[in-house]
């Protein structure tokens, strides 16, 4: 084991070359959360805004968001969410704010000092619709529940029926998948395509093993295979949001690369903290497996995965570098043709089968946790699986432009 750290520096502004803006590969955002109390509600609807907000196109942008904590106050604040990105997305866009996580930006720039360009009103009416959100995702963790007289149609009530079923717990319910914003329909205030965003709580059983946050990842690539199957997946933990709308598009600089592109299984951002004394005695920025050793671990082509900031190849969830046949559904009993020709994602058919590959005895019998997706047995499944894909023959870089955290 030697070291031979590597630096590298991308270069975004040359990405044109190689890929037209409207040619740019379709992204796909998985975003895991686990728990309404320990991750609240709020947090994971600013960290989807971070990345639904991208600088890229927005209609090639799939938001996915694995509850497993099954709980109707997250998907509540996620419907509030989708709401104010109508807003949000294109506020961002007309002043390119570095910073698009509302609730980062708005603390940090609550007396307007920073952003030149934004009249005092249109910062005002932001920060309302923001507070106004906050507020009801609020009042609805104090709940507990979901009122009825915060839910403001039919639909909505339907939606949220699906708890009412007898037996409904976090350890026990069937899959429960809403397609909150839908880009072929939906636009934001000024006009523009909004990106998809979807919710899913997968199928639990308190007889079948559901493997943790391995098997909520497993259970996306599955589902986002049916919906939209982009070849660029991005990991991202609940609490993690993303502080560069640039961030896809550094990625693509290592991934789209026409010499070592093809063999890259991920390229991985840093993780950072904030609100860490000056001198952190305790290194809790985590600056050896963040910093140091990446920098080592680029020079043999093998960088870890640390769970969030990962961008990954799709297809290396599936095998080597060198497989070419891609079989994504080892194991699915006819039906899928169809819902993959489905005109729509919210379309009946495409709903039932990536309900179907949800399903908690769906692995039974198949390769997934073992050879395919994320791997399980581990306790740091990022680390494990990262560590498979390499011995697989992949490789992966750590990414130095920008950041995410
Ligand atoms: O059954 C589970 C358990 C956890 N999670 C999610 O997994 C993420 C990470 O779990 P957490 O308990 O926060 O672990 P950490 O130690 O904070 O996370 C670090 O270590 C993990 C294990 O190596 C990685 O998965 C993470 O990405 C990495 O940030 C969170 O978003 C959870 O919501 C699930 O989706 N399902
Ligand atoms: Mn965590």
């Amino acid at each position: 084991f030697r070291w031979c750290p590597i630096r590298r520096k991308v270069y975004p502004e040359n990405l044109p070359k190689v890929v037209d803006e409207a040619d740019l590969p379709p992204l796909d955002v998985f975003i895991c959360t686990a728990d309404p109390y320990q991750e609240p509600p709020m947090e994971v609807v600013n960290t989807a805004l971070s990345v639904l907000a991208f600088d890229y196109p927005s209609n090639k942008i799939s938001v996915y968001v694995s509850d497993d904590g099954g709980s109707q106050m997250t998907l509540f604040a996620l419907i509030q969410g989708s709401k104010f990105a109508k807003f949000w997305l294109s506020f961002c866009r007309k002043h390119d704010l570095s910073n698009r996580c509302p609730k980062v930006f708005f603390r940090d720039d609550s007396d307007h000092q920073l952003t030149s360009g934004i009249s005092q009103e249109e910062f005002q009416n932001m920060k309302v619709s923001y507070e106004e959100m906050r507020t009801k995702v609020e009042h609805v963790m104090e709940q507990g529940c979901v009122g009825d007289d915060m839910l403001v149609n039919e639909e909505e009530r339907q939606v949220f029926n699906q708890w009412k079923v007898n037996g409904f717990t976090r350890q026990d319910h069937p899959t429960v998948i809403q397609v909150l914003m839908e880009s072929l329909k939906d636009v934001d205030v000024s006009g523009t395509s909004l990106p998809n965003l979807i919710y899913l709580s997968r199928q639990k059983s308190k007889h079948i093993h559901h493997n943790y946050k391995a098997g909520a990842l497993n259970a996306l690539i599955r589902v986002s295979a049916i919906m939209t199957s982009a070849p660029t997946v991005l990991c991202l933990d609940c609490d993690m949001y993303c502080n560069n709308p640039q961030a896809a598009r550094l990625a693509l600089c290592h991934l789209l690369d026409p010499i070592e592109g093809s063999k890259i299984a991920f390229v991985q951002f840093p993780q950072r903290y904030r609100g860490i004394n000056p001198s952190d005695i305790y290194n809790n920025e985590f600056t050896r497996p963040y910093i140091i050793n990446p920098e080592g671990l680029d020079g043999i082509g093998a960088v870890n995965c640390v769970g969030s900031g990962p961008f990954f190849n799709r297809k290396a969830f599936y095998g080597g570098p060198t497989e070419s046949e891609v079989n994504i559904f080892p194991g699915f009993n006819g039906g899928l043709e169809n819902a993959l020709d489905g005109k729509t994602m919210g379309s009946k058919l495409t709903l039932e089968a990536a309900s179907r590959v949800a399903d908690c005895n769906y692995e039974q019998g198949t390769k997934w946790g073992l050879t395919l997706g994320f791997r399980y047995g581990s306790m740091v499944e990022d680390f494990f699986t990262a560590f498979r894909m390499q011995c697989e023959g992949w490789r992966s870089f750590k990414c130095n432009d920008g950041h995410l955290d």
